[in-house]
């Protein structure tokens, strides 16, 4: 079971979660989304691969109120396990994702990747959250 934890304001990267879930099912690989505030360490302790949503907010920055200080715990955790990140953004470029990129290869995972849609997830961004979805199971 793949856990796919995410905060989400206007609901753009809900949608991402959700495509990033049909994707795992479609790779015949069960998934589970947890808004963040419903999300436990326990969840993220005993998952090999996991799913890891936010957009971008404050100055290109995670959200501050529930994501922010979820990633501050279970950052720790995440030594040797597979973690896709994703998450919506609008005006800027990404920034965002790359430092939460950063933030994650530093603890040392063994496989990384990341999708990020501009505002709400077109077409092709959803064939992109899939992909991505299905790259994990099979890494
Ligand atoms: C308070 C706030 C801060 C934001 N900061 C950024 C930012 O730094 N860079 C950016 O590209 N978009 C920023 N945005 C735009 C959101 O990332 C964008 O609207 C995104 O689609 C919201 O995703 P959601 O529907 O999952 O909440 C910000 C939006 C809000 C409300």
């Amino acid at each position: 079971m793949i856990p796919v934890i995410y905060w989400s304001g206007t609901g753009n990267t809900e949608a991402m979660a959700n495509a990033i879930a049909e994707g795992i099912r479609d790779a015949g690989e069960e998934a589970n989304i947890i808004e963040v505030d419903s999300a436990t360490q326990e969840v993220v302790e005993s998952a090999e691969k996991i799913a890891f949503g936010c957009p971008a907010m404050g100055a290109e920055e995670l959200e501050e109120g529930s994501m922010r200080p979820f990633m501050d715990d279970v950052n720790p955790l995440l030594k040797g396990k597979k973690v896709l990140l994703f998450g919506s953004y609008d005006w800027a470029d990404g920034e965002w994702m790359e430092t939460w990129e950063d933030e994650v290869r530093g603890q040392s995972v063994s496989y990384i990747d990341t999708v990020i849609a501009k505002g709400e997830p077109d077409s092709d961004a959803v064939e992109e959250c899939k992909k991505s979805a299905r790259a994990l199971c099979e890494a």
